[in-house]
């Protein structure tokens, strides 16, 4: 069963979103990943989102772009934690997303990470963060991967020539 979900609005959202999955596996978290849009399956978005706790999934990220309902609408279907990221979109550069997907109402939040491969990033490692509360070998991991994001940087110095 796995841990995690990563969903995403369309399949150009793979890029940004596979740095997402990238994440999951180097911090040894299971995921499944979908296509479901709010807008264009909301039948699917619903089965799916409804049925998440049951099916055993502990956190779901959802990648969207625009007009960015896909992260709310699941929210507003579970209570599993939905972390939101939004896409670098064409026509405003992901300043669409990040507001569609930061900006919900009170009473069904969603966690919002940064625009496009950063913010996927991120909601990767969030996700393993979540998961580490209770799981001491993916706390362990994370541990490993801070202490060599810091020896990266400390020796990247060296670059400076
Ligand atoms: N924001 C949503 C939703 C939704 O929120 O339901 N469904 C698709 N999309 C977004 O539309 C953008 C363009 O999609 P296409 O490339 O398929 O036209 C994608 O970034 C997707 O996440």
């Amino acid at each position: 069963m796995p841990q995690v979900a990563v969903v995403m609005g369309s399949t150009s959202d793979w890029p940004a979103m596979q740095k997402t999955t990238l994440l999951l596996d180097e911090l040894g978290i299971t995921f499944e990943k979908h296509v479901i849009s709010a807008h264009r399956m909301p039948e699917q978005l619903q089965t799916f989102a409804q049925t998440a706790q049951k099916n055993g999934l502990q956190v779901i990220i959802a990648g969207a772009g625009g007009a960015a309902h896909l992260p709310g609408m699941i929210a507003a279907n579970t209570l599993i934690p939905v972390i939101g990221v939004p896409m670098q979109s064409h026509a405003l550069n992901g300043l669409d997303s990040l507001l569609s997907i930061v900006q919900m109402p009170a009473g069904i939040p969603v966690a919002t990470v940064a625009i496009g491969d950063a913010g996927a990033k991120n909601a990767g490692i969030l996700a393993a963060q979540i998961i580490a509360l209770h799981d001491e070998g993916v706390r362990q991991n994370l541990v490993s991967f801070r202490k060599q994001q810091t020896k990266k940087s400390i020796d990247s110095e060296a670059e400076l020539v």
